[in-house]
């Protein structure tokens, strides 16, 4: 019989909540892993998570690379003259190209990654961003040169190291942009600017800058790739059970806290099911135990198929003994669930010759209704409460639903709760 769980535990629970088809998360995972991703390209369902983790990761490197490209913009005029050999005729040209009109660019580009982080174009906006400031920068340059003053143009290469590096935009993404810009940059050099081949060191340098860069962001994507396929894999077999997929005890007991809080939170009426594989024992003395493991598993299945709705939670509490969580404000709805939850586990059919239940495998489902959670409910009281409904049920003939509710004042932890002994006898 479960043991309440400790409410510490759950308070202290801050896990993100996973997918509850876990293995076929992991499996995934592997594939990719053995197929490699030199194309810097996940199979579609992890290609689309992992877009979304890296714009949300990158979110405080994006901002601080526009604060520091702005910054950088703001303080050019301090130098411009000083130290560029800038003009004054040309020198308030080049602010206004500078600061008047990159500059707009670059703090439009800052409120929309503060703003709307999780926005799958985010990338999209600080390459469009890059693209349009480096433009200006080369136009600035040819400006700048028609009066005879050498700006210079490396900032177009250290600014596509520092957007590769800082910014997590994708290879794919950045790449013919970077490409396009070199081509522009030879092209202003060779027949704009009318470089002679002593200033070809301008174009050499941002040339090596951005071929830096390009290798810059392959590997530091591939890296990137590789860490977020290793930690989802860890994170999933750390949180789930390896043999149903199921979230494990720990994991569930995080998830159930979480779900707990919410439903307080929101006041919203929840039912907790406490679910106990019938004669299981018995099941497993006369298949042997690898068909009690397979058994284990497909009985599984059908609790999660119960438990589809976004903010279900089921997980295997241990043994033969498993809990969900179903937000439902209609108390007969919820035990129709709970109801249809044990008949499908019946017509899944999985023979069990020894059950003086039935001649399949059927569980027994103890089923606590909490109307109006408040903050004084603790958990594992109601937890308490599922496991005495569990043991009403077995007591009355198991492969059955006992539905009762959750009495806040009456609720006594420590008499409420039945130890294993106190079970009827089984003939498992
Ligand atoms: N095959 C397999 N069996 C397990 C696993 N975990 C627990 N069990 C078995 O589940 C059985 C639980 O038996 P009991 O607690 O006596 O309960 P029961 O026989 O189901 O009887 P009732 O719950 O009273 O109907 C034991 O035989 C355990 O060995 C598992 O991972 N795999």
């Amino acid at each position: 019989m479960a043991t309440p769980p400790d409410t510490n535990a759950f308070e202290d629970a801050r896990e993100i909540e996973m997918s509850q088809s876990a293995p076929e998360t992991v499996g995934l995972i592997r594939q990719q892993l053995e197929n490699g991703f030199g194309w810097l390209r996940f199979e579609p369902k992890l290609e689309q998570d992992f877009r979304a983790h890296n714009n949300e990761a990158g979110l405080v490197n994006r901002i601080a690379l526009l604060a520091i490209a702005l910054t950088v913009l703001l303080i050019s005029p301090l130098f411009d003259t000083a130290y560029f050999g800038v003009p004054e005729a040309a020198a308030w040209w080049s602010r206004g190209l500078l600061i008047g009109l990159l500059g707009p660019v670059i703090i439009a580009a800052l409120i929309w990654c503060a703003c709307r982080s999780h926005s799958p174009i985010t990338e999209y906006v600080i390459t469009a961003q890059f693209a349009v400031v480096s433009v200006g920068l080369l136009g600035n340059h040819i400006l700048l040169n028609r009066y005879g003053a050498d700006f210079p143009i490396e900032f177009i290469g250290v600014g596509l190291v520092a957007v590769v590096a800082l910014g997590r935009v994708r290879s794919w993404q950045i790449l013919p942009v970077a490409v396009a810009l070199v081509v522009l940059t030879l092209a202003t050099e060779v027949w704009v600017v009318n470089s002679s081949p002593a200033d070809y060191y301008h174009l050499a340098a941002a040339g090596v800058l951005a071929l830096f860069a390009i290798y810059l962001q392959y590997a530091n994507e591939y890296v990137l790739r590789r860490s977020w396929l290793d930690r989802q894999l860890l994170q999933l077999v750390a949180r789930h059970d390896g043999l149903t997929g199921l979230l494990n005890r720990h994991a569930l007991e995080s998830a159930l806290a979480n779900a707990h809080a919410h439903a307080v939170r929101e006041r919203n009426d929840y039912g907790l099911l406490m679910i106990d594989i019938d004669q299981f024992g018995a099941y497993n003395n006369h298949y042997g135990h690898p068909a009690g493991d397979d058994a284990l598993r497909r009985v599984a299945a059908v609790i999660e198929s119960h438990a589809r709705r976004p903010l279900d939670v089921c997980g295997r509490y241990g043994g033969e003994e498993f809990v969900a969580f179903w937000i439902e404000s209609d108390e007969h709805k919820l035990e129709a669930h709970a109801e249809a939850l044990r008949a499908a586990v019946e017509q899944a059919a999985i023979p069990h010759a020894t059950s003086n239940v039935a001649p399949v495998v059927t569980v027994s489902i103890g089923l606590c209704y909490v109307a109006q959670p408040q903050e004084r409910d603790s958990l594992s009281a109601v937890f308490a409460s599922a496991d005495e409904l569990l043991y009403d049920a077995k007591a009355q003939g198991r492969n059955r639903v006992v539905v009762g509710h959750f009495d806040r004042d009456s609720i006594n932890e420590a008499t409420v709760r039945k130890h294993p002994e106190a079970r009827p006898a089984t003939n498992g």
